[in-house]
C-alpha cells in the first residue's frame, strides 16, 4: 500500500522550510541547514535553517519590542485570538497530523487526536486570559489597604520536545500569550515542521509582529538553549525533555535567576492490585505504555503486579500485545509506529539484554523489527522483572513491557517510590480505600486511577523530584508566565 506523503497536504502554506522572526520567514545568519527525516520511512522531509545564538538574539530582541505593545492588548483580545488559533487547528487537522505523523512517527489517529489536544490548550487559556484576578488582602494595620493584581513576566522562552511537537508548544506558549508574555519557540530539531505549521496558524489568528517568534535548530541546539538561557530579556523558560537537559538549563538559568518551568523525565509505575478488575486494568495498560509508542514523560514503565494476578494479567496482556499493528504512522490499522530516532531502539534493546541477564523471560517481541527502513521495535513483553534492572531506574522511552510482582501495599509503594523521578503513576483496584492511601503515598505529580492516560487541559500536568517543577494546564499553568504584584496604600483619617 503506497504511504501518504506531504504532497497529499491540503494546504501546502503550512508546510515551512524557514525559521520565524518577527513576523518573517527566514533562513539562519549562518545558511547552514539541518535535514528533518520520516523515521518511518527514512525519507526526507524538509531542510530547515540550522540557527544559532545570533539567530536566537534576533528573535529574543523582537519578542521583546513586541512585548511593549502586546502586554497593553486586552484579555479579551487575547482570547479571541487564542480561540481562532484554537478553531483553525479544528479546521486543518487532517493536514497538521499528516505533517505531525510524518516527522514523529506516531499513527495518523494519534497525531489527529494530538492536534485536538493542542487546540484544547489554546482554548483553554482563552478563557483564563480572562481570569487573571488579584487580591484585596485584610490589612493588619488600618491606616493601609493592601491589593495585589498579576503582569507578564515578559519575553518567555518556550521549548518542546519531538514526543509532542504540537500540544507541548500550544500548553506553554498558549498560557504565555494569554498572560501577555511574548514567546520565543524552539522546536526538537527531529520535529520542527508541526510548530513552523502552528506559527503560520497562530499568525492567521491575528497574533501581532514579534509576538511568535520560531527558532528552527538541530545540532546547534546548545548554543541555542545557552543563548535563550542566559539573555537578560528572556523573564521566562519552559522545557519539556530529559532530566539530563532540564538540570543543565537550569545551571544556565541561574546567571540571571530566569524563571524556569522543567517537564522532564519520569519512571511511572503502573500497578495492578489483586482486587483490580484486569480487563479494565490491561486496556488502561496498553494505552499507557503503547501511546506515541511507548515515548510519553508519563508512559508506564515499571508495572508491579500482585502476585495473585500476575499470571492472569500477563497472559491477558501479551494476548493484547500480540495483536497491535506494528508500522508507518499513516498506515491504516496500523496502532504502533517507529520510534523518533535510533538512538531509541538502541536505547531499549540495551534494556531488553539487562532484563535477560538479570533473569528476565521476554515472551512476546524482543528485537527491531527488520523488515521495515525506520526506527521499529517489536512490541515487547518481560516477565519476571527485578528492581537490580536498568528498566527499574531509567525511562525505556519505547513500547517493552516490564512486568514486576509485588506482594504487600506497603511493599509497592515503597517500590515505586524508589527512584529520583515523581511524574505519572497509576493504580488499577476497585478499594475506594486503597486508591486513596496509595494516590497519597506515591511521591509524584499525577496519579491515574483505573485508567490510563493523565493529559487533559483542566487538569495541572507536571511532577516532582527530578522529573521538574512548574505545572502547566489547569488553573495553575497560566500562573507561571505570571509576577504577582502588591499594592500598599496608605489612607488618612478624614481631617
Ligand atoms: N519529558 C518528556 O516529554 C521527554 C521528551 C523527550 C525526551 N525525554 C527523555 O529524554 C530521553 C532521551 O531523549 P533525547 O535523546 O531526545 O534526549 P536529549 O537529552 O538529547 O534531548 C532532549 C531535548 O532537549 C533538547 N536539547 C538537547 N540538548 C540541549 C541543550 N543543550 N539546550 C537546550 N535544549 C537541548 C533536544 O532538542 C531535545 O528536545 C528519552 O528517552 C526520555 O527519557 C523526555
Ligand atoms: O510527554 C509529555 C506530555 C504528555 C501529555 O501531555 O500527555
Amino acid at each position: 500500500m503506497a504511504l501518504k506523503t506531504l504532497s497529499s497536504l491540503a494546504r501546502k502554506d503550512l508546510l515551512r522550510d524557514k525559521g520565524y522572526i518577527n513576523g518573517a520567514w527566514v533562513d539562519a545568519i549562518s545558511r547552514n541547514t539541518f535535514e528533518v527525516h520520516d523515521p518511518a520511512t527514512l525519507d526526507k522531509l524538509g531542510s530547515l535553517p540550522e540557527m544559532g545564538a545570533e539567530d536566537t538574539h534576533q528573535a529574543v530582541e523582537a519578542a521583546n519590542n513586541a512585548f511593549k505593545s502586546y502586554r497593553g492588548t486586552s484579555a479579551r483580545q487575547r482570547a479571541q485570538w487564542l480561540r481562532r488559533w484554537s478553531d483553525l487547528c479544528y479546521e486543518n487537522v487532517a493536514d497538521l497530523a499528516l505533517i505531525l505523523s510524518l516527522e514523529n512517527g506516531k499513527t495518523l489517529k494519534e497525531a489527529q487526536g494530538e492536534v485536538e489536544y493542542a487546540a484544547s490548550f489554546l482554548n483553554w487559556f482563552s478563557g483564563e486570559a480572562e481570569r487573571v484576578y488579584g487580591e484585596v488582602i485584610p490589612p493588619a494595620n488600618l491606616s493601609q489597604r493592601i491589593l495585589t493584581f498579576k503582569q507578564p513576566l515578559g519575553v518567555a522562552a518556550c521549548m518542546a520536545p519531538w514526543n509532542f511537537p504540537i500540544a507541548m508548544i500550544t500548553r506553554k506558549c498558549g498560557a504565555a500569550l494569554a498572560a501577555g508574555c511574548t514567546t520565543v519557540w524552539k522546536p526538537a530539531g527531529e520535529t520542527p515542521l508541526s510548530a513552523l505549521a502552528q506559527a503560520v496558524l497562530a499568525a492567521e489568528a491575528g497574533f501581532p509582529k514579534g509576538a511568535i517568534n520560531v527558532i528552527t535548530t538541530l545540532n546547534s541546539v546548545a548554543e541555542v538553549g545557552e543563548a535563550l538561557c542566559t539573555s537578560k530579556l528572556v523573564r521566562k523558560l519552559s522545557f519539556t525533555g530529559s532530566t539530563r537537559v532540564g538540570k543543565l538549563l537550569a545551571s544556565q538559568c541561574s546567571s540571571n535567576l530566569t524563571k524556569l518551568s522543567l517537564e522532564l523525565g519520569g519512571n511511572s509505575p503502573f500497578i495492578v492490585f489483586d482486587d483490580a478488575n484486569v480487563d479494565k486494568a490491561i486496556q488502561a495498560c496498553i494505552s499507557a505504555k503503547f501511546r506515541n509508542s511507548g515515548q510519553t514523560c508519563v508512559t508506564a514503565n515499571r508495572i508491579f503486579v500482585q502476585k495473585g494476578v500476575y499470571e492472569k494479567f500477563a497472559s491477558k496482556l501479551v494476548e493484547s500485545v500480540e495483536r497491535l499493528q506494528v508500522g508507518a504512522g499513516t498506515e491504516d490499522g496500523v496502532f504502533v509506529g517507529p520510534l523518533t530516532h535510533e538512538r531509541a531502539v538502541e536505547k531499549a534493546m540495551t534494556h531488553i539484554e539487562d532484563a535477560k541477564s538479570y533473569g528476565g523471560k521476554v515472551v512476546l517481541g524482543g528485537a527491531p523489527l527488520r523488515d521495515l527502513p525506520g526506527y521499529f521495535l517489536n512490541p515487547t513483553v518481560i516477565k519476571y522483572m527485578d528492581d537490580r534492572m536498568m528498566m527499574t531506574r531509567e525511562e525505556t522511552f519505547a513500547p517493552v513491557v516490564g512486568l514486576y510482582q509485588f506482594e504487600t501495599e506497603t511493599e509497592v509503594i515503597d517500590r515505586a517510590n524508589d527512584c529520583d523521578v515523581g511524574l505519572g503513576s497509576f493504580i488499577c483496584t476497585e478499594s475506594i480505600s486503597r486508591m486513596w492511601r496509595v494516590a497519597e503515598a506515591l511521591e509524584v505529580g499525577m496519579v491515574g486511577v483505573n485508567l490510563g492516560v493523565l493529559s487533559a487541559c483542566e487538569s495541572p500536568f507536571g511532577g516532582i523530584k527530578e522529573s521538574g517543577y512548574g505545572r502547566e494546564g489547569g488553573s495553575h499553568g497560566i500562573d507561571e508566565y505570571l509576577a504577582v504584584k502588591s499594592l500598599l496604600v496608605g489612607v488618612t483619617a478624614e481631617a
